[in-house]
């Protein structure tokens, strides 16, 4: 081959509509996905500037940020209702596709796009949130955009974007049994640091990575975000394309298997130069949970917290002096001997089918432990149709789970459901952010099936040496 590519190069060359030596270039965008928290300016914009949307047809909304999960018509906080109802009156206005409240699509944002067959590979997709980096598992380039760039995506189908650096992120060997996708980039975070993808646009590769399923990639692409690159992305296979096959929006017949075979070409080309490239061994990750206030800050499930001796400047020292005090922790105590409240399973990092399944086979046939409040929040209203046909919410509630409706929930708490002030949950979101669970609240981000095991036992416990049977 001559001139060898990676992905992000291949898709970005496809897309630019306008290229001036030192300037931005201009973008075509293919999937522009909407939600009900950072659109109503975006629209109010075009409604001042007498603008339409340019192609409704390429472009999607939900409601998920705010939705209540029980009782879905009672929605007490005002701007919560008026940003959904603004939604809806927008949708209608400008004739954009919408996922109401009570549509059967709807769900959160990052889960539906991939669940109707949206996003497709060499797509450029936006949404106006920070982890439409999850959209990249399906060698998409997919990157979260602010209010004002939502309304010009709005209005032209396009925006302005400085070409990206590539760095890739190497993942060699296998992870072993228990270890899962989230245990992977939390571990890729928690070597490299919440900024080390700034800048750039990661490509995941190596073994591990070609390893999962479109749901583990879809987790670790979704916190690219946490790693501080722009996107993160994994280029197309064959498991790309049989998640994608017969999905709503995508062709049948030999239709798909022409664009499956132009999927696959998308993928970077053997050779092909990165800006950087860092590399991490499987085999070293064990199950992750993070002790402090960023993703970054994280141990394996049999390490102790960190001291502020542990840092290895007066700056790291001050920051885990800081965390562990907002986390109520000492620092030297075994991560596993750590108690929680409340246990949030849900969230665009895992709020999928396969998550829900492999969290409910732990739990299947235990109880949640007497100090616990566990709640199971599916990611979409078809993942939870799906589950309940396979009894996977029977095995939530007979354990004494909640089994909620969907949206984002407890991983933000911008609905109803708050971790009270100093209390503690182990959930399977993406952000460990003081408060962002609740004013106080303290967030421990871990894997579906560790959280799972948490609720049941009321501390972390190593899911690799969980004897179910006895319950401690
Ligand atoms: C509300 C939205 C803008 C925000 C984001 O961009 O990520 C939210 O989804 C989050 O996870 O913090
Ligand atoms: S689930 Fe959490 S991270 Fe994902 S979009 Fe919603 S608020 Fe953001």
């Amino acid at each position: 081959m001559r001139n060898p590519k990676t992905i992000i190069e291949k898709i970005w060359e496809k897309h630019v509509v306008h290229h001036e030596e030192g300037k931005p270039d201009l973008l075509y965008i293919d999937l522009h996905l909407v939600h009900e928290v950072t659109s109503p300016q975006a629209f109010e914009g075009l409604r001042i500037n007498n603008r339409k949307v340019r192609r409704p047809d390429l472009t999607f909304a939900t409601m998920d940020h705010n939705v209540p999960t029980i009782h879905r018509n009672v929605i007490k906080d005002e701007v919560s209702k008026t940003q959904m109802e603004t939604l809806k009156t927008n949708c209608d206005e400008f004739g954009v596709p919408l996922a109401d409240i009570h549509h059967p699509d709807q769900g959160i944002v990052h889960v539906i796009g991939p669940e109707l067959g949206l996003t497709q590979p060499g797509k450029t997709i936006v949404c106006g949130d920070s982890h439409t980096s999850t959209h990249g598992a399906f060698g998409a380039l997919a990157f979260g955009i602010g209010t004002s760039e939502v309304e010009h995506v709005l209005a032209t189908q396009t925006i302005w974007q400085a070409k990206p650096k590539t760095l890739n992120v190497k993942v060699n060997g296998k992870l072993g049994t228990g270890v899962t996708a989230k245990d992977l980039i939390l571990a890729i975070i928690g070597k490299f640091g919440v900024k080390f993808g700034t800048g750039y646009v990661i490509e995941y590769t190596g073994e591990a990575v070609r390893n999962l399923s479109m749901e583990g990639r879809m987790t670790v692409c979704n916190m690219s975000i946490e790693a501080g690159a722009r996107a993160g992305l994994i280029s197309p296979d064959d498991t790309t394309v049989e998640f994608l096959r017969g999905r709503r929006h995508v062709p049948d017949g030999e239709a798909f298997e022409q664009l499956a075979e132009e999927w696959k070409a998308l993928a970077t080309d053997e050779g092909a130069i990165y800006d950087e490239v860092v590399e991490i061994n499987a085999e070293e990750i064990e199950p992750q949970v993070t002790w402090g206030t960023n993703p970054g800050m994280c141990i394996p499930v049999s390490a102790t917290v960190p001291t502020p001796e542990d840092g290895k400047n007066a700056i790291e020292t001050d920051e885990i002096k800081r965390a562990l005090e907002y986390m109520g922790l000492q620092g030297g105590e075994p991560i596993s001997s750590v108690s929680i409240e409340h246990v949030f399973i849900g969230s665009c990092t895992n709020s999928r089918l396969a998550d829900l399944r492999k969290a409910s086979e732990i739990v299947k046939g235990q109880k949640v432990n007497p100090g616990v409040r566990a709640i199971v929040v599916p990611g979409s209203h078809s993942v939870k149709a799906q589950a309940e046909t396979e009894g996977i919410d029977q095995i939530f509630k007979e354990a004494g789970f909640e089994w909620r409706d969907a949206g984002c929930s407890m991983c933000l708490a911008m609905n109803d459901d708050v971790v009270p002030e100093g209390e503690r949950c182990a959930s399977t979101s993406n952000r460990n952010f003081e408060g962002r669970q609740g004013t106080g609240a303290r967030t421990h981000l871990v894997s579906p099936e560790m959280a799972a095991a948490a609720a049941i036992k009321g501390h972390f416990v190593d899911v690799r040496h969980l004897s179910v049977a006895t319950p401690s």
